[in-house]
């Protein structure tokens, strides 16, 4: 028989390894990278230092900063080979699916030989992944290869700079910072956990990430921004947005961008990207969306006690910044590759195969039947 408790929990509450990297849902306000608050860095901090945190464990000086700044800058070429790859992925592909090849085909073309390396491995896959994606994304749609090897001075700059061909505003630039720093790193998450279990192998970088690339995908993770985007851009109002979400409660569907699998109360993200939201809709002169977004919000705490994810106000920051909703996961990565990579690092210091066990749940065992004796 199946016991809920071991195949449907998830592994919820077990610890499954030990990290230095991160703390989620602990004391204080919830969320830490190497012992700073996610409010603090995301208010002061650039990307670039929480990457540097990441990978080195310290935060940069700032002459360590604009070393690591001027490195990344020179790593945003693509290999002429990748272009080639991407080129040749439809239009029609999910940008996840180009991530997932994009970095994989890095793996071939810029093999990770020895651990040593990882550093380099990692500070490429940063500077490159906006390339990879504005790449393909430009050829397919716009029918026009973009050179990818820019001077702006930040990761998302970059970002919004190849994807609408211009320098971003202020404002743009600092929402993409701090989005980048919210999603950077989460603890044993699905992706995480996903690369942390391929580094057990002793595999190489690009596998551990390419794997967690696919995982993030669905819609019950990073996915989730994507799904909250392609729900409420359905609803006309706050009010058709209330009923609406109430009817979808009434079928039991799953509402994306709410809940979490360790915070209770509320994602410590989600306050700093809806004030963010907020102000972008004030620019750009929306009076639909954000009301909506607010709305379910207030619906689903009134109704489930269930709190927006650090997803839900993501999805209409994004859109206030003309990016188009496929895109938004692929953003995810291009922060998350730091939290993951770190991770792998950690694994690989004091590593052994993580293999778990499985309550046998088959058959009794029984003898084989020749197949012209099988009815
Ligand atoms: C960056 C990130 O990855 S954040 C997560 C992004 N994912 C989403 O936003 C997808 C929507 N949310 C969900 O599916 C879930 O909340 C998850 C996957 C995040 C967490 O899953 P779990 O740990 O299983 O959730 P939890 O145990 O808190 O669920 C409690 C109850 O609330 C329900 N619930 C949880 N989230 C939602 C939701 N978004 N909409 C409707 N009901 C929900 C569950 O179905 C469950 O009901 P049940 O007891 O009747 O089965
Ligand atoms: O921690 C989780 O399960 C999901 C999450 O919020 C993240 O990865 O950012």
């Amino acid at each position: 028989m199946v016991d809920k408790a071991l195949g449907g929990a998830g592994l919820r509450g077990q610890v499954a390894g030990q990290t230095a990297l991160c703390t989620v849902g602990q004391t204080g306000s919830g969320l830490t990278y190497c012992g700073y608050d996610i409010s603090e860095l995301a208010e002061k901090a650039q990307f670039e230092e929480v990457s540097f945190l990441l990978s080195r464990g310290e935060l940069p000086t700032a002459s360590e900063l604009a070393e690591y700044k001027a490195k990344l800058k020179s790593l945003r070429g693509l290999p002429d080979a990748l272009k080639t790859v991407l080129e040749n992925i439809p239009k029609d592909a999910h940008p996840m699916d180009v991530m997932r090849t994009g970095c994989s085909m890095l793996g071939n073309l810029e093999m990770e030989l020895d651990f040593s390396q990882a550093n380099d491995a990692i500070d490429r896959m940063v500077a490159l992944f906006p390339s990879i994606i504005c790449y393909w994304y430009r050829f397919t749609h716009d029918g026009v290869r973009i050179e990818t090897q820019t001077d702006d001075d930040s990761v998302g700059a970059h970002f919004l700079n190849l994807l609408h061909d211009k320098a971003p505003s202020e404002l743009f630039a600092q929402v993409m910072n701090v989005s980048l720093i919210l999603y950077a790193e989460h603890e044993f998450n699905a992706s995480t956990f996903t690369g942390r279990v391929c580094a057990s192998t002793l595999s190489d970088i690009h596998s551990c990430v390419t794997g967690a690339i696919g995982t993030l995908r669905g819609p019950l993770h990073g996915g989730a921004n994507e799904a909250a985007m392609d729900m409420i851009q359905n609803f006309t109002s706050a009010e058709h947005a209330e009923q609406e979400v109430m009817g979808m409660l009434e079928r039991k569907d799953k509402i994306m961008g709410f809940g979490h699998a360790i915070y209770r109360e509320s994602d410590p993200r989600n306050v700093i990207i809806k004030k963010f939201s907020e102000k972008l809709a004030a620019e750009v002169g929306d009076d639909v969306l954000y009301p909506v977004s607010v709305r379910c919000e207030e619906v689903m705490w009134r109704e489930k006690k269930l709190f927006c994810n650090a997803d839900f106000f993501h999805a209409s920051a994004y859109h206030f910044m003309d990016i188009p909703t496929k895109l938004f996961t692929p953003i995810f990565v291009m922060s998350r590759v730091t939290g993951w990579t770190a991770h792998v690092k950690e694994q690989r210091a004091n590593n052994r195969i993580i293999r778990p066990s499985a309550d046998y749940t088959g058959p009794d065992a029984r003898s084989y039947t020749p197949i012209e004796s099988r009815g």
